[in-house]
């Protein structure tokens, strides 16, 4: 049943809309070196984030507001360093996709300088020109939809967003809009589990939640929330995976991947 568990090649957009199909969940983590890279390859991982929450739990900053582009293409090569078959993803940072020029030049630095496989930006209809100039040029994109922390300081916080129906039909139109500008993937962050499940139900694309319920393609965490070491605030999304097993890290990480390919994670307690 799992298949895509024991790997030998390296994941591709092309395994990725094959697990969407045949119904497997696809598994995500956080990384940001090499180490921990290698610890997800071999727990069968099948996607790493560099994202640019690195800023918060690596950097010790309030938001990833402050990150730079030199910030993830240093992360994201030390992480290309240490794995090899999961897809590899870095997180395009704050205004760093402001043109269409300065996008696709900082995109082609977390490609060429960084090794990432795919890039990731935050935001609906506002980025459809990116992402089909990406797309023009042979980048695959991960688009991303409900929170969105770059743009925590004009929202004015973390909040659960799509909660009323305009505002989740509005989500719904976005993430078709984004699959047709050529998105190869849709993370979703924070919204209720039943838009998750209507917007995964809708899109051809595979979807990726992170506090959007069991029903989306694959989920993604913040490693170091499921390794419990994240400093202050921990999300409600987020689940602690090295209680209650004896295998330390790699043993996290392997539950981590065994209750996501289960469906037993998210439960409804890190549902919104
Ligand atoms: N450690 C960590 N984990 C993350 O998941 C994460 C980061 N850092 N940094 C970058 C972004 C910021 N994220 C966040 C940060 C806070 C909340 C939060 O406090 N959410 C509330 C929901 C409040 C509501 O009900 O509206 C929560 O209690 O979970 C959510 C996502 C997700 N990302
Ligand atoms: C939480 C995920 C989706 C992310 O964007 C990040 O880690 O930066
Ligand atoms: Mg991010």
């Amino acid at each position: 049943m799992y298949t895509e568990a024991i790997r030998s090649k390296p994941v591709t957009v092309a395994t990725l809309r094959r697990m969407k199909a045949n119904g497997e969940k696809i598994v995500v983590l956080t990384a940001y070196d090499a180490s921990f890279a290698g610890l997800m390859e071999a727990a069968g991982v099948d996607v790493i984030l560099v994202g640019d929450s690195l800023g918060m739990v690596v950097q010790g900053r309030d938001s990833t507001v402050p990150v730079s582009v030199d910030d993830m293409v240093y992360h994201c090569s030390m992480v290309a360093r240490g794995s090899h078959l999961p897809l590899l993803i870095a997180d395009l940072p704050f205004m760093s996709y402001a043109t269409l020029d300065q996008g696709l030049r900082n995109a082609a630095r977390l490609m060429q300088e960084g090794g990432a496989r795919m890039v990731k930006l935050e935001g609906g209809s506002e980025v459809l020109g990116f992402v089909r100039a990406l797309c023009h040029n042979g980048v695959p994109v991960c688009a991303h939809l409900g929170l969105l922390p770059q743009s925590v300081h004009k929202v004015g916080g973390y909040r659960v967003q799509g909660r009323d129906e305009v505002s989740a039909r509005r989500m719904l139109d976005d993430a078709l809009a984004l699959q047709d500008a050529g998105a190869d993937l849709l993370v979703l962050e924070c919204i209720p589990a039943e838009l998750g499940t209507r917007i995964s139900e809708a899109l051809e694309i595979p979807t990726i939640g992170i506090g959007a319920g069991v029903d989306c393609d694959g989920q993604v965490l913040v490693v170091y929330d499921i390794l419990d070491i994240t400093l202050g605030h921990r999300p409600k999304f987020s689940r602690n995976f090295i209680a209650g097993q004896e295998g330390g890290v790699r043993g996290a990480l392997e539950a981590y991947v065994r209750a996501v390919r289960q469906g037993e994670f998210p439960a409804p307690e890190h549902s919104f």
